[in-house]
């Protein structure tokens, strides 16, 4: 009989899910992060034993990549790149990006170049097996808490870059920011650039703003444009040159990013006929 009511039970709530999800904004917002944390969790447990042939190594993010790139359809999320010819060809750069959320990964897997890492939190290694697909993808990790530390490992990433034709992808921001506008930039980026004498490419990601937000708890299909701005020579320039090199950086994103902002904007409805 017990088993009966519990059985009783546990179908009701079943059936009452799909009415909670079609009538319940937040519910929905949950179900679909919950969801998206979840796969990315299964699509690392495929990931491992690919990678794992050959060890610690930047060419698995291919693999990674490869394995990302069908989610964005998963949610309806219409992705464009714009200016991918501003990629240089053949040589090392420091890619800087704005960082929202982590539907950036969806963004940054749609343009990753080859050869190129990410700088992460180090925090990202105890996530079980994200953290595993993340070591195995070469991906540099940083403590943020440990300044010093921090930066003897980008000092570390600018000669690996150089012996090892090896890209670098930073979220100059530091932190996820859901503002709708860009945080004061970090330097290490820029000092990283200036040590290996090697290109800035910035790239914007436009504002996720009508199509989700997490305050608001708001996840619907939407449009995303990836706009991969010109690149910034850093030949000749040293350490006093980095500020100022970090400025025009940011005010070029921050300038293409309200530009993406203003032309994604849903434009009003008609107002109804009188
Ligand atoms: C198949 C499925 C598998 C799923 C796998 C999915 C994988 C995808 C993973 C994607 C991961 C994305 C993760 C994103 C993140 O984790 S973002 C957070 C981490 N990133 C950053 O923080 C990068 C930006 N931060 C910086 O650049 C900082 O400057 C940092 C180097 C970290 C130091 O920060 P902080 O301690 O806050 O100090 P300051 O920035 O204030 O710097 C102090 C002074 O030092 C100077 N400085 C900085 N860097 C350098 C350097 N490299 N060399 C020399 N000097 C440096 C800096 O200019 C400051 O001095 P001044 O004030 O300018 O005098
Ligand atoms: C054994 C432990 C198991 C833990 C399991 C955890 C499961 C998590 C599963 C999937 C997580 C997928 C998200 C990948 C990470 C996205 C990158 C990201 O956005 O990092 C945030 C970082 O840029 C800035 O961090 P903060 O904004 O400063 O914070």
């Amino acid at each position: 009989m017990e088993v009966t009511v519990g059985t009783a039970a546990l179908a009701l709530a079943l059936l009452l899910l799909p009415v909670l999800y079609e009538r319940s904004g937040s519910f929905r917002f949950f179900c679909k992060m919950g969801f998206y944390n979840g796969w990315i969790l299964l699509l690392a447990l495929v990931a491992i034993p690919l990678c794992a042939l050959r060890g610690r190594d930047v060419e698995n993010m291919k693999i990674i990549r490869g394995l990302m790139q069908h989610v964005k359809h998963l949610y309806g999320i219409r992705m464009a790149v714009r200016g991918a010819q501003h990629f240089p060809p053949r040589q090392p750069y420091v890619v800087v990006s704005n960082h929202q959320s982590s539907l950036d990964l969806l963004g940054m897997m749609e343009v990753l170049p080859d050869r190129c890492v990410p700088i992460a939190k180090r925090e990202l290694l105890y996530m079980g097996a994200v953290g595993v697909a993340c070591w195995l993808g070469g991906i540099i990790f940083i403590d943020r808490k440990r300044t010093h530390d921090a930066i003897s490992v980008m000092a570390e990433a600018a000669h690996t870059m150089l012996s090892q034709d090896v890209r670098v992808w930073v979220f100059p921001e530091g932190t996820r920011n859901h503002s709708g506008s860009m945080l004061p930039f970090k330097r290490g980026a820029f000092h990283l650039a200036v040590q290996a004498q090697v290109p800035v490419v910035p790239i914007v990601i436009s504002s996720y703003q009508h199509f989700y937000s997490k305050r608001e708890r708001r996840f619907t299909a939407g449009q995303c444009v990836i706009q991969v701005l010109p690149p910034l020579p850093t030949r000749g320039l040293g350490p006093a040159d980095v500020p100022a090199l970090t400025e025009r950086v940011r005010a070029a994103m921050l300038e293409a990013f309200e530009a993406l902002s203003a032309e994604l904007r849903p434009t009003a409805p008609p107002p109804a006929p009188q």
